[in-house]
């Protein structure tokens, strides 16, 4: 499966609490393209992350098209993006197993392959709550490998994680982008992704 759809950001302004956090965001990615949102704490890399999730607040434009098609923002939304945040929000109360479960249950795909992809085996029967902070945050990452999706939004993937976690995170974004999937990073000046370009936001 190849994914076609491109995301498109025209004079973006995101507001926070009624206040705007950063302004004139303009850029376009074609399927298989990915951007670093760089700049400092507090300059508004989170929310325009989550503006492009449809969960800030913003003017300008913020679109989806397949070739010439404008696509559904809400359908985007719902089917088609995944936000992937540090804390993964994940029951503490479960095990992995079972969150695993769950999450293949909602969106279907292969969950056993997921933990295994993830270095999560043994973790299995561990309970969410228990996990160290690297270990919670390659379970955020579980959704990306178990519902293909076309878009992509990471916030600070590498925070937390091992140089193995770091590759893992190279390697599904490589995977990403080989197959037409598009992704937006919120990234700290230190970390790089090959072959992304960068944007650099500054509070408004
Ligand atoms: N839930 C919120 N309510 C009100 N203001 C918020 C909220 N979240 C963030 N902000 C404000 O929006 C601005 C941008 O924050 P944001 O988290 O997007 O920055 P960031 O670039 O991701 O920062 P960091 O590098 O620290 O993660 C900050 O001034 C912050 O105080």
């Amino acid at each position: 499966m190849a994914f076609e759809m491109a995301l498109s950001l025209k004079d973006v302004e995101v507001s926070r609490a009624g206040r705007p956090v950063l302004a004139g965001v303009s850029m376009h990615m074609a399927p298989g393209s990915a951007v670093m949102v760089r700049g400092t704490n507090g300059s508004g890399k989170t929310s325009l992350l989550r503006a492009v999730a449809g969960l800030a607040r913003h003017e300008g434009e913020i679109y989806f098209t397949r070739g010439v098609q404008v696509l559904d923002p809400a359908f985007m939304r719902s089917e088609e993006i995944h936000l992937v945040t540090p804390d993964g929000g994940h029951n503490p109360r479960l095990t992995v197993e079972e969150t695993a479960q769950f999450e293949s249950g909602f969106y279907g795909g292969d969950a056993e392959d997921a933990l295994l992809q993830l270095g999560l085996v043994p973790q299995a029967e561990e309970r969410v709550g228990a996990l160290s902070t690297g270990q919670r945050r390659r379970l955020s990452l579980l959704r990306l490998l178990i519902d293909k999706r076309a878009l992509w939004l990471l916030d600070e993937p590498f925070s937390g994680l091992d140089e193995e976690g770091r590759s893992i995170v190279r390697t599904l974004i490589e995977a990403h982008r080989s197959r037409g999937g598009v992704v937006l990073i919120a990234l700290h000046d230190e970390e790089d992704i090959p072959g992304a370009r960068t944007l650099r936001v500054e509070a408004a």
